[in-house]
Order: structure tokens, then C-alpha cells, then sequence
């Protein structure tokens, strides 16, 4: 039986820079990518969200907005991951190295794709348009997309 198990994930933006994070262990690992994780069973996405992003980047925000929603199937894997995907660009503190993640900022033009999961360059343009989306993807392995589906999402 598919279980769909909740993550969130939060791109931070200032001016024509986005923050991403160096993936020291674990999921995901050698990848840059955006805050977030699981979501706990005494938390709501969006606290999950700003919890997750806070013990990664050392950031805090009072508000984040709902960018998307993106689903993970991994051949041989029972387990649906549903990430929820979040950005802003008011945010306080200054981001600082965590276990998990190293920060850095990127120009927004030089974005680091090719070590990043292989679904982000397909849903980043909707992110930086502002356009909410929602996206399906079928991993084998952790480097291949054998199928997905993305549409913008009102
Ligand atoms: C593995 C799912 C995933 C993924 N594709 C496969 N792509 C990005 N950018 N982030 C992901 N998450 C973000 C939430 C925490 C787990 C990793």
C-alpha cells in the first residue's frame, strides 16, 4: 500500500539572488538544494517549513508563500514523497552553516543544476516566475527521471 509521507522544501530569494544549501549528509547528500525536511505529526507544512529552514540555514521568517507542490515516486520504493515548496524574500538573521546544510547564495543566473536533484531546473522557472506549480516525478535511482508531469498551478 502507497504511503505519502510529507517534506517541505524553502527557496529564500533576495533581489537577484537565491539561497541554497550544500547537503553535508544524509538525503541528498553532495547536492545544493533549498531548506526543509520532514514534517513532524504535532506540526502543521507551513510550521514544519519554517522550523526546517531555520535549523538548516539559521534564517527566520514570519511568512513564507506557497510556491508548489512536487511528488516523488522511486522505483522499488513504497513511499510517496510530497514536497511542498515554499519562498520568500523577507527573512531575518544571516544565513549560517548548520550539520546539515552549508549556505550559499547564487545569482540567479548561475543557478548550480548540475549538482542539484535533476527535477529542479524543470519547476525553477515556474518558481522564479512567481507561477505555482505542480509536479509528479518517477525516479530510478536517485539520478534518473524515467517519467514526470509538471503544469502550472492556479
Ligand atoms: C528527494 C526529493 C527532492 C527532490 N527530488 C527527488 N528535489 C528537490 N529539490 N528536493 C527534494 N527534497 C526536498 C525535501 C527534503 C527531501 C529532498
Amino acid at each position: 500500500m502507497t504511503k505519502t509521507k510529507l517534506y517541505t522544501l524553502a527557496l529564500i530569494r533576495s533581489n537577484s539572488n537565491i539561497l541554497l544549501g550544500m547537503k553535508k549528509r544524509g538525503f541528498g547528500v553532495g547536492r545544493w538544494n533549498g531548506f526543509g525536511g520532514k514534517v513532524h505529526s504535532n506540526e502543521t507544512v507551513l510550521e514544519a517549513a519554517k522550523r526546517e529552514l531555520h535549523e538548516e540555514s539559521g534564517l527566520m521568517v514570519n511568512e513564507l508563500q506557497e510556491a508548489g507542490t512536487l511528488r516523488f515516486e522511486f522505483i522499488g520504493e513504497t513511499e510517496i514523497m510530497e514536497v511542498h515548496v515554499f519562498t520568500t524574500n523577507k527573512f531575518e538573521g544571516t544565513p549560517t552553516e548548520s550539520e546539515e546544510m552549508r549556505p550559499q547564495w547564487f545569482p540567479i543566473s548561475e543557478v548550480p543544476f548540475d549538482d542539484m536533484w535533476p527535477d529542479d531546473i524543470l519547476w525553477f522557472p515556474f518558481l522564479l516566475k512567481g507561477q505555482k506549480f505542480s509536479g509528479y516525478f518517477k525516479f530510478k535511482g536517485h539520478s534518473e527521471i524515467l517519467d514526470y508531469t509538471l503544469e502550472p498551478e492556479c
